[in-house]
């Protein structure tokens, strides 16, 4: 799992600029959630050889409901509380602020790497603006300039320096679950009632990360990994319920899950933050169960579950190949369910499809409805295979992978669901630039090109054994 950095401050304070510079976009990703620019209060960076994932946990609080001063209070608590490492951005153009001197104040003894940076010095003349931070009690400010990248450099060397490693997961037989909703809807209920059943024998075990606590149980024959279970089961017994919720929580074991259970609260109705969880879920790349508790005190009529069911398809659209069932954490009803449909997710989610397969879908899928010409020119598809599982993941060579249409590329995503069975499991589709290859729908040459391939292929082969003799 990689470390988690949380960029605490005041609003304005050049958050999201400083991301851009130091987050490069990744390959044109696919996946299910056509055309959503979102807002990205989260990103996965790499500095050198270091990866971390950047969060600005402010951007996560509502703030309406909030004082400032209780915003940022909360911001830091959670950074403090959650994060591997906490950089407080300072406004270098605007001076010391009336929070500043509180903010430092709250990171004082913090046992893990704190960064503070004055950003918005955007030139080595401009370091004079410094003087004032000083006068805060600190002397290690860091000045930069996300914007013109002045600084960035060093201070990066120094936060990548300080970062605690990555630490794999070390692989196990046994399907991880993490159960994530927002605050009260019924998680440690839900992780109780699992663990509490007699024909569950559980254990607690330390996961492999940091202060992670797992718990794991069988449940007939299997095993199942229940993930950062101890915090949240703490949690519930401390009964701190004005505790909101937790990005970085909530992220550290979607990280760390196969199947992430997103628990809501059927009695209160489906909300947009339940909707925004599962969207993480979904970014994280895990399998995802909705689980509509608290269904004892729902009042119902024959239509009921149907009703929920459609509000949530319908909320949730990005999410449609994720299953849902209406269960009670508090009485037990459909709880036993739960590990069946997990069963059938991490069997879709975990599934290798081979190469000869993936290409006749979607070779099939592109004579069916070909793409449509981009700029006078022919979109050309060459071949597809799976890159990776967990969740499945296609790369398709492509000669203008900027030009294929977003409708085109989720008609390709669901001609391989449904071909390939995977109603239930996220999906990822990347499109990668190639010419002069053999293109599908050209029969005669794919044979050629086929079986060159496959003559390269043996030929490569009986050199290598030849070598290792
Ligand atoms: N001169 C200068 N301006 C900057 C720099 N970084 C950001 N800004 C400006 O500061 C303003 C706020 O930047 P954002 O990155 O949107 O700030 P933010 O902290 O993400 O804001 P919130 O999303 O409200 O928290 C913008 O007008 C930026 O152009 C910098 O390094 N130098
Ligand atoms: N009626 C009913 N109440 C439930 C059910 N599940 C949980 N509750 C109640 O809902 C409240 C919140 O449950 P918790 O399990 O603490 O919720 P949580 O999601 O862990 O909450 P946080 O710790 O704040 O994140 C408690 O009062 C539970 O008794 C259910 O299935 N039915």
């Amino acid at each position: 799992m990689k470390p988690i950095v949380a960029v605490v401050g005041r609003p304005n304070v050049g958050k999201s600029t400083f991301f851009n510079r130091v987050t490069k976009s990744r390959d044109a990703l696919v996946d299910d959630r056509p055309g959503v620019t979102r807002d990205r209060l989260y990103r996965d960076a790499r500095w050198e050889d270091t990866e971390f994932t950047l969060i600005d946990t402010g951007g996560f609080l509502e703030r309406d409901d909030d004082p400032f001063a209780g915003h940022i209070r909360v911001q830091i608590q959670q950074a403090v509380e959650d994060a591997d490492a906490v950089i407080l951005m300072l406004d270098g153009k605007s001076g010391i602020s009336p929070y500043d001197r509180d903010m430092i104040q709250m990171l004082r003894n913090v046992y893990k790497p704190v960064l503070y940076v004055v950003n918005k010095i955007d030139g080595a003349e401009q370091e004079t603006q410094l003087a004032d931070f000083y006068s805060l009690g600190k002397d290690n400010f860091w000045p930069i300039s996300g914007e013109h990248g002045y600084g960035v450099p060093d201070f990066m060397d120094e936060l990548v320096r300080v970062l605690p490693p990555s630490e794999p997961d070390e692989p196990d037989d046994m399907i991880r679950i993490a159960v994530v909703g927002r605050p009260n809807v019924g998680k440690s209920s839900l992780i109780n009632r699992i663990l509490g059943q007699e024909r569950h024998v559980v254990s607690e075990v330390p996961g492999t990360t940091r202060d992670a606590v797992d718990s794991v149980c069988t449940v007939g024959e299997k095993q199942y990994r229940l993930v950062d279970t101890a915090g949240i089961r703490r949690k519930g017994k401390v009964s701190l319920k004005i505790e909101k919720f937790s990005i970085i929580k909530a992220f550290k074991s979607l990280d760390r899950c196969d199947v992430a259970l997103v628990v809501i609260d059927a009695h209160e109705g489906i909300t947009d933050q339940d909707i925004t969880v599962a969207g993480y879920a979904q970014d994280r790349g895990c399998g995802c169960v909705f689980l509509l508790n608290k269904w004892d005190i729902v009042e119902k009529d024959h239509n009921t579950t149907k009703r929920y069911y459609e509000e949530l398809r319908m909320r949730s659209k990005f999410l449609s190949f994720a299953p849902a069932l209406t269960i009670s954490a508090l009485t037990g009803t459909r709880v036993h369910k739960i590990f069946r449909l997990v069963d059938e997710v991490y069997r879709q989610y975990s599934t290798r499809i081979g190469t000869g397969q993936i290409n006749r879908i979607i070779e099939r899928a592109i004579e069916k409805n070909e793409p449509s010409l981009h700029l006078g020119k022919r979109l050309r598809f060459y071949y597809a295979t799976q890159v990776a599982a967990k969740p499945p993941s296609f790369v398709c060579f492509v000669n203008y992978p900027e030009a294929v249409h977003f409708s085109y590329q989720r008609y390709l995503i669901n001609q391989i669901r449904e071909e390939a069975g995977l109603d239930k499991t996220p999906i990822q589709l990347k499109l990668r630039q190639r010419t002069g290859r053999i293109e599908f729908g050209k029969r005669k040459k794919k044979v050629e090109f086929s079986k060159k391939k496959t003559t390269e292929y043996r030929n490569r082969k009986k050199q290598g054994k030849r070598r290792k003799k």
